[in-house]
């Protein structure tokens, strides 16, 4: 629960007195308010209500931690591993995990499952995961076991609290409208969720794919249930300048009917055991959409389908400008989880 001077400058911002709210918070910032300090870091961090400072945003969020609010640990960890508003800092973020373990579930969950993994100072994998070929044309990759069984759990646990209906952002209109072919619910993980663990897991499927882990888009879980579908859709998007290059499914669990990923022009149906992954291209070598990459997630015919998805641009975005970021907070009112 927000405290009421944090309410009442969420209040002031909303009926557009920004600098109003944003005194009233740097007040009762500097009073020891920790809620405070903590809008203020997410408000910075997002560019709403202030202008965007990632080291301010960073500096705002650790006075929150020091205060020792839950919420701001957890980003603050994100930040770390990240490099928000400073460089990146894995060891550091595991040592927070270990301060916040005793009072925050999440922490010591974090810390059993990159306990199990094999990473580096960053949290990258030291050997590679094992890649089988599906296709050529399109060219897909299947990855057996590409999470453990613990790390699907995880991510469908953080996703549950979230999940809300999918909507796509459209670029022109600068908003999120209604998706118009992905009937599914769905929880992303932009920066603020991006925790140590989560971030591991986009450091492996960077590493299968190739690619530099800053250029995948926010994690996504989505949830499918009876009759709900993704219909037949390219992921790249025609004239994006930055393409959708990518795209990494990852089974989240088994016991469902129907919703296989399929690929209509060569008959493929792809599915998987819990924790197996699927990459995939959607570009052509000069860069345009590959038409044979056209695909869809089948009607769910009993059951609940939950599957991962990380969709990974051509080269990462402009310093700062992660991909997602306007997707930091959904609520004027809340405070990040
Ligand atoms: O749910 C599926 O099987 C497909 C998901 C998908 O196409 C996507 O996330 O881009
Ligand atoms: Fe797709």
């Amino acid at each position: 629960m927000a405290s009421a001077l944090v309410s009442q400058a969420l209040r002031l911002a909303a009926e557009d007195r920004q600098a109003e709210g944003a005194a009233l918070l740097g007040q009762a910032a500097g009073e020891g308010d920790a809620e405070a300090s903590y809008a203020l870091g997410l408000w910075r961090l997002e560019g709403r209500h202030l202008p965007r400072d990632l080291v301010e945003a960073r500096r705002h969020v650790a006075q929150a931690e020091a205060r020792g609010l839950v919420a701001a640990a957890r980003t603050l960890s994100a930040l770390m591993v990240l490099g928000l508003g400073g460089i990146p800092e894995w060891s550091e973020a595991l040592a927070l995990l270990q301060r916040w373990r005793e009072r925050d579930p999440a922490a010591g969950r974090q810390l059993d499952l990159i306990g199990k993994m094999r990473v580096d100072s960053q949290g990258a994998p030291l050997e590679p995961a094992l890649a089988e070929p599906v296709s050529e044309a399109p060219l897909i990759r299947r990855f057996p076991a590409f999470f453990t069984p613990d790390e699907a759990q995880f991510l469908c646990d953080l996703a549950e609290p979230r999940f809300k209906p999918a909507l796509a952002f459209d670029e022109r209109a600068g908003r999120f409208v209604s998706h118009p072919f992905r009937d599914a619910t769905v929880a992303a993980f932009p920066a603020v969720f991006e925790w140590p663990a989560v971030h591991a897991l986009n450091r492996r499927i960077a590493a299968a794919s190739g690619t530099d882990v800053a250029q995948g888009e926010s994690l996504q879980v989505l949830r499918y249930g009876p009759g709900q579908q993704y219909r037949p859709h390219l992921d790249a998007v025609p004239g994006l300048d930055n393409q959708r290059a990518w795209t990494m499914l990852v089974t989240l669990n088994e016991g469902y009917e129907g919703g296989e990923t399929v690929f209509p022009d060569s008959e493929i149906r792809l599915r998987g055991r819990r924790g197996d992954a699927f990459l995939f291209r959607n570009i052509d070598s000069d860069g345009r959409p590959d038409r044979t990459s056209l695909h869809a997630g089948a009607p769910v015919t009993e059951g609940v389908k939950l599957i991962a998805s990380r969709w990974i641009r051509q080269t990462p975005p402009p310093a700062g400008e992660a991909f997602g970021q306007h997707e930091v907070l959904s609520r004027p009112d809340d405070l990040g989880q």
